[in-house]
């Protein structure tokens, strides 16, 4: 094996993106000394269409213009979010993932303006957020505070924020310190009061399956206890079918002891039903605990949640 004299690194052109992808090439460089690196950005269908994202293709609007460019060989290897790859269907044939970064925060924060924490915000406070399982977190918690959807990459949130469309944003912590504005963070909500989603804070790096000498090239990036974190969430979600308009978080740690712990919830819209669910591994491996996970939330009723939530196909008309 030889280590590629060139990697092409894809991403989606947002400001998060383009700093998730300087961190590749920095950690790359530190590896691989002899190794160049050049970027590849493309805008994709989810940071162009600012309507309900259920009415593209949900989380895969996302990836779908980075995984074309991998196929097509425009580029070598994709930096996505773990967040935003959807997990209820396969990845793209022919491409695999090479390596989960080591995990960042997971938590979500609070921006409010004023500096006000979430207990201190007065009835009426518009949230801006479309996210459909801070939504239902926040409804169960926090019924007296209104949101508003929100879409928009994070510096363009906090502008329509300023602009006046919303009175406090929820945003994950780990972006904005992707993008350098941790400033901006009123509060930082404890994983009790607001459970992260599947893949929050980490980084997955994608290509080609046939591509061996890039997949050992980079593989050395990866982080073990985030790939079976990785593995535990995604398997959950997996085999719920959770969908871009699921109201689940799901949250695996990695104890200090060693071992893997699963969370999970399923909430209805309003916060009114949480299902909750939380296993340790013991011997099962990481796949098998999100798979375990999920059928204690399937018994629970998980099924009819999920289902009762429109996802609506492309066949509908799309609203301008
Ligand atoms: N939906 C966009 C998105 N995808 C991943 C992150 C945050 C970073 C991460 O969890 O890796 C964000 C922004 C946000 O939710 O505030």
């Amino acid at each position: 094996m030889s280590a590629p004299e060139l990697i092409r690194i894809v991403s989606r052109d947002s400001p998060m993106a383009l700093a998730q992808v300087e961190r590749v090439r920095a950690e790359l460089a530190a590896l691989h000394p002899g190794v160049r690196t050049e970027v590849v950005p493309v805008k994709t269908t989810g940071d162009k269409w600012l309507g309900d994202l259920s009415q593209v293709e949900g989380k895969g609007a996302f990836t779908k213009e980075v995984d074309a460019a991998l196929l097509a060989g425009e580029a070598d290897l994709a930096v996505h979010c773990l967040k935003d790859v959807p997990a209820d269907r396969p990845l793209p044939a022919g491409t695999v993932f090479a390596a989960f970064l080591k995990r960042d925060d997971v938590r979500d924060a609070l921006v409010h303006p004023g500096g006000l924490t979430l207990d201190e915000l007065p009835p009426g406070t518009r949230i801006g957020t479309s996210s459909v399982r801070r939504i239902a977190q926040l409804a169960g918690s926090h019924p007296h505070l209104e949101c508003v959807p929100f879409r928009g990459n994070a510096n363009r949130r906090m502008e329509k924020m300023a602009a006046g469309e919303a009175d406090a944003l929820l945003l994950a912590v780990s972006g904005l310190q992707r993008i350098g504005r941790a400033d901006v963070i009123s509060e930082v909500l404890p994983t009790e009061v607001m459970v992260p989603p599947v893949g929050a804070g980490i980084l997955v790096l994608q290509c080609r399956e046939d591509d061996a000498d890039l997949i050992d090239a980079v593989s050395g990036l990866g982080d073990p206890a985030t790939h079976r974190e990785a593995t535990a969430e995604r398997m959950l979600l997996h085999v719920l079918q959770g969908h871009c308009n699921s109201p689940i978080a799901g949250y695996a740690r990695t104890e200090r002891n060693g071992e893997l712990s699963l969370r999970a919830c399923v909430f209805t819209p309003d916060g009114k039903t949480v299902l909750n669910a939380h296993e340790w591994a013991g011997r099962l491996d990481p796949a098998t605990l999100g798979t375990s996970v999920a059928v204690a939330l399937l018994r629970q009723g998980a099924r009819d949640l999920i289902d009762g939530i429109a996802h609506q196909s492309r066949d509908r008309s799309r609203p301008r």
